[in-house]
């Protein structure tokens, strides 16, 4: 079975697909490391005249498997670098085998990221869109930096979380829009446990039409 959960920045796509791959026993892949890392790789060449040729050199070169500084790759710094480089056509065209590959594994996986529906795997058995409002989606991502120990300045964060969406949005490369088959959960006034008990519902639901769980 193959899940695809796409959604805005902090919209707990991600703390959701880890536990749909829990809940069903898949492999889960989150794609936006894929792009955070890129982003950090080329961090400092943000204005050179060679960026876009550096940004593709290093998708081409990622090595997905080791994705180990997570901790790093989810600062809110990288997530500005990872959609500099994923508005780069090249870009998420040198990713995109792993990704299918990925998904395409026996038994399935959940992926989550922006174009997991809709470029990556327009097939899924069931696909998710995760919303939930601005200023809920900006506490979450302040709370979950706090954890961590950066300081939060929750209004600059706010502006980010949303430039970063707009700059998605407009990607022409992005395809980050809602799959019109994708169930669309709202999460706003729910938890973690609460999304994820709505998720699986939707799933089983899905499946069972489908015949298939
Ligand atoms: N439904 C929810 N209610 C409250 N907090 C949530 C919910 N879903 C996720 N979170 C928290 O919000 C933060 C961002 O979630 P995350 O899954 O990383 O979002 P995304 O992958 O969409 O960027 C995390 O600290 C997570 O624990
Ligand atoms: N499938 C994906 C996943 C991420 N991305 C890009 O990578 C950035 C970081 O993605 P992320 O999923 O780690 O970010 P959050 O939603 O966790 O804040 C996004 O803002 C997108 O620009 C993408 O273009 N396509």
């Amino acid at each position: 079975m193959i899940i695809a959960v796409d959604g805005p920045a902090a919209s707990g796509k991600g703390t959701l697909s880890k536990g749909l791959a829990r809940h069903y026993g898949l492999p889960h892949l989150d794609t936006g490391l894929l792009y955070r890392a890129v982003g950090w790789t080329v961090r400092e060449h943000l204005e050179a005249a060679d960026f876009e040729a550096r940004a593709i050199a290093a998708a081409q070169n990622l090595d997905a498997a080791h994705l180990d500084d997570v901790e790093l790759l989810i600062s809110a710094r990288t997530g500005v670098f990872a959609s500099k480089v994923a508005v780069i056509g090249p870009v998420r065209e040198a990713m995109r085998a792993y990704q299918v590959g990925f998904a395409r594994q026996p038994g399935g996986a959940v992926l989550d990221g922006r174009d997991i529906g809709t470029v990556i795997c327009p097939d899924a058995d069931v696909k998710l869109f995760i919303q939930a409002d601005s200023k809920a989606r900006m506490e979450r991502r302040a709370r979950q930096l706090e954890a961590r120990g950066e300081n939060v300045d929750r209004y600059a964060l706010y502006h980010q979380i949303e430039e970063r969406d707009a700059r998605d949005m407009a990607n022409p490369h992005g395809g980050f829009y809602q799959a019109s088959d994708a169930h669309l959960l709202d999460t706003t006034l729910m938890g973690i446990e609460t999304a994820l008990r709505a998720a699986v519902a939707i799933i089983d639901e899905a499946m069972a039409r489908k015949g298939k769980h």
